[in-house]
């Protein structure tokens, strides 16, 4: 038998609409405000569709009624709502007259169909009465958050335009203060093109008389640069050091980028306040700008990105990598004019910045071949410039490692060979590259296994004298997984040299884990050290045989002595070369210590 079917319609719960919407939509309850302004903003600007020569305006007035409440009234003399409009538009969820075939839709914010909505949150009814340019009649229509309306048809006169009325939810009379309502437009809508006023029948101002010079037409050739900078200062309250003018067909953005004083991290991203055709959309954007460009702060407004529904970001779309491009190239060629014309002003910029312009110079040979020589290196001389190091040298050489670097920098510094630490970010990338624009220059990587095999040599007579020193030295580092070694090597101060490869360097962090860690995850860091084969000796305690103490303690003929002097000699070159200690090391540097007391005391 068949059934008989029948056709039914969704329908939708407005409350529970309005809890998704305000917890997992909008951030907070202030939003109700920019919903407000950017549909005042879309009534005025479609208002211009028909006549080009309007002049619109946006009026607010907040006031409390005695009980406690607070009430504000949110007024556009935009195109308004025909009495059919109303019921499509405001009345089904979804539903935009932003998105209509016969509106040019980019001049719109709006286009989900659910912001007004948002005033939901903060007041248990919204009405909205309203004329259309269109009609002689006005509108008045009173939407309930359990999804009901009234509408009827008002007598008298009423020019175009919608008028809101809402009145504070308990709970929410903040959202309705003047001082509140004040810094949300002023937040939002200080961009916005339309004056903005804000009343509480006392006292009237308008909140965005002052923009920035740089939205002004030609701004770039009247603006004085100070007032751009104290614009800047104003805005963001940092003291710039320069500012950059950005644009991007793409997008149709434009915007300002100010240098920030101080070195910015790379793991925190900077973020940029972004505008959506003049309406903030959010002061924590943070993917419109290059990865590299973590030295700027900006200001930008886009009329031609799409917001995502919350209106807090963008889609990461192809359009949004192409604007991120275009401001890329912005920056890159500011960078590229101070090089070629404003010397004073790219060292200063490269003195605080230089990580963001190594981050450039990795990627782009044109960037690399003009800024390397003046970018900053650490090496075992001290801070020197690419270009100070290849005047001093015709064999770069370089550790992989900051770990390996700190094992070897005093040893070379005392040689004068100059060694780049090459385990900071960048660093080994940009050394790499070097041979491709400088052909005449060797690269090598050091290994600080390699640095003991340069030392000098004892003579065969010196060496039989230590023998017996070394096979005592030998004992007491086995259980270490280390062996002895002495040669002459400067600077004299420094009594021994433990030095280690990088793979050593991390089965030693292996077995640190391994003494901290369960049983279970310390017999897999077991096998995985069997693996590895590193049952054998992995790192090597060069004695010095320049120092007079090392001397002194080879010629001893008290093994105990020599054996207590190697342990605690081991855990100081441990130390010296920031290799953390484990537990067996430790106890080694507490009973030595104990012990030297002890001896002290007798
Ligand atoms: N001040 C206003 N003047 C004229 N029409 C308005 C006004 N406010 C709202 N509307 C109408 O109500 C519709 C729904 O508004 P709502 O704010 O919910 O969504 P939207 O602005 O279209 O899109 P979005 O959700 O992206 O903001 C609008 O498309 C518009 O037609």
């Amino acid at each position: 038998m068949q059934q008989e079917e029948s056709n039914y319609r969704f329908q939708v719960n407005l409350q529970g609409m309005i809890e998704l919407l305000s917890g997992h939509l909008y951030s907070s309850p202030r939003v109700y405000l920019r919903e407000l302004l950017q549909n005042g903003t879309d009534a005025i600007r479609a208002r211009i569709q028909h006549d080009p020569d309007y002049e619109g305006q946006i009026s607010i007035e907040v006031f409390s009624s005695g009980d406690g409440h607070h009430t504000l009234i949110f007024e556009d003399d935009g195109i308004g709502l025909s009495e059919a409009e109303v019921h499509t538009f405001l009345a089904i969820i979804g539903e935009s007259s932003k998105r209509r075939a016969e509106m040019r839709d980019s001049d719109f914010i709006g286009r989900f169909g659910i912001g007004l909505l948002s005033c939901f949150v903060v007041s248990d009814e919204i009405v909205l009465i309203t004329r259309s340019i269109h009609s002689d009649v006005a509108i008045e229509w009173r939407g309930k958050p359990d999804g009901t309306y009234l509408l009827r048809r008002l007598e008298g006169e009423f020019s175009p335009g919608t008028r809101i009325y809402l009145r504070s939810k308990l709970g929410f009379e903040e959202y309705f203060e003047r001082s509140t309502v004040r810094d949300l437009c002023r937040q939002y809508g200080g961009m916005l093109p339309f004056p903005i006023s804000l009343s509480d029948g006392m006292k009237s101002e308008i909140i965005n008389a002052v923009k920035p010079p740089w939205l002004l037409p030609d701004w770039q050739h009247t603006a004085a640069p100070e007032a751009v900078l104290e614009h800047g200062r104003q805005l963001f309250g940092e003291n710039f050091i320069d500012y950059i003018p950005l644009r991007s067909e793409i997008g149709d953005v434009s915007g300002i980028a100010f240098i920030l004083p101080h070195r910015a991290s790379i793991a925190a991203k900077t973020q940029h306040q972004v505008y959506l055709k003049g309406m903030l959309l959010s002061e924590h954007v943070e993917n419109i700008l290059p990865d590299w460009a973590f030295f700027v702060k900006c200001m930008i407004n886009t009329n031609d990105l799409m917001p995502t529904a919350s209106r807090e970001e963008f889609y990461e779309d192809a359009k949004l990598a192409q604007v991120r491009e275009s401001l890329g190239n912005c920056l890159r060629d500011y960078l590229v004019y101070l090089a070629e014309h404003d010397l004073p002003r790219l060292h200063k910029l490269i003195a605080i910045h230089f990580l963001s312009i190594k981050a450039l110079a990795v990627q782009d040979d044109q960037l690399y071949r003009l800024f390397i020589k003046w970018l900053p290196f650490e090496t075992s001389q001290g801070r020197l410039t690419m270009e100070q190091i290849l005047e001093l040298n015709t064999e770069i050489r370089f550790t992989s490692s900051l770990d390996e670097f700190r094992q070897i920098s005093r040893v070379t510094a005392a040689q004068s060979m100059c060694v780049i630490n090459g385990g900071y970010v960048f660093d080994t990338e940009l050394i790499l590259r070097l041979p491709q624009f400088f052909p005449q220059y060797e690269i090598v990587r050091i290994n600080p296994l390699d640095i003991t095999e340069s030392f000098e040599e004892l003579t065969i007579a010196e060496l039989q004298s230590a023998l017996a020193f070394l096979r005592t030295a030998d004992l007491v580092l086995q259980p270490f997984g280390c062996k002895a070694e002495i040669k002459k090597y400067l600077p004299l101060e420094l009594p021994a040299l433990y030095s280690t490869s990088e793979e050593a360097t991390f089965m030693r962090s292996v077995e640190r884990t391994q003494e901290q860690t369960n049983p279970l995850f310390a017999s897999i860091l077991e096998s995985l050290s069997q693996a590895f084969g590193m049952q054998t000796p992995h790192g090597q305690l060069c004695f010095n045989y320049h120092n007079p103490v090392i001397a002194k303690l080879v010629r001893s003929d008290n093994t105990a002595l020599q054996g207590k002097a190697v342990e605690m000699i081991y855990v100081q070159a441990l130390l010296m070369g920031h290799h953390p200690l484990n537990q067996q090391e430790m106890r080694l540097l507490n009973n030595g210590l104990l012990h030297l007391i002890e001896l002290g005391m007798r």
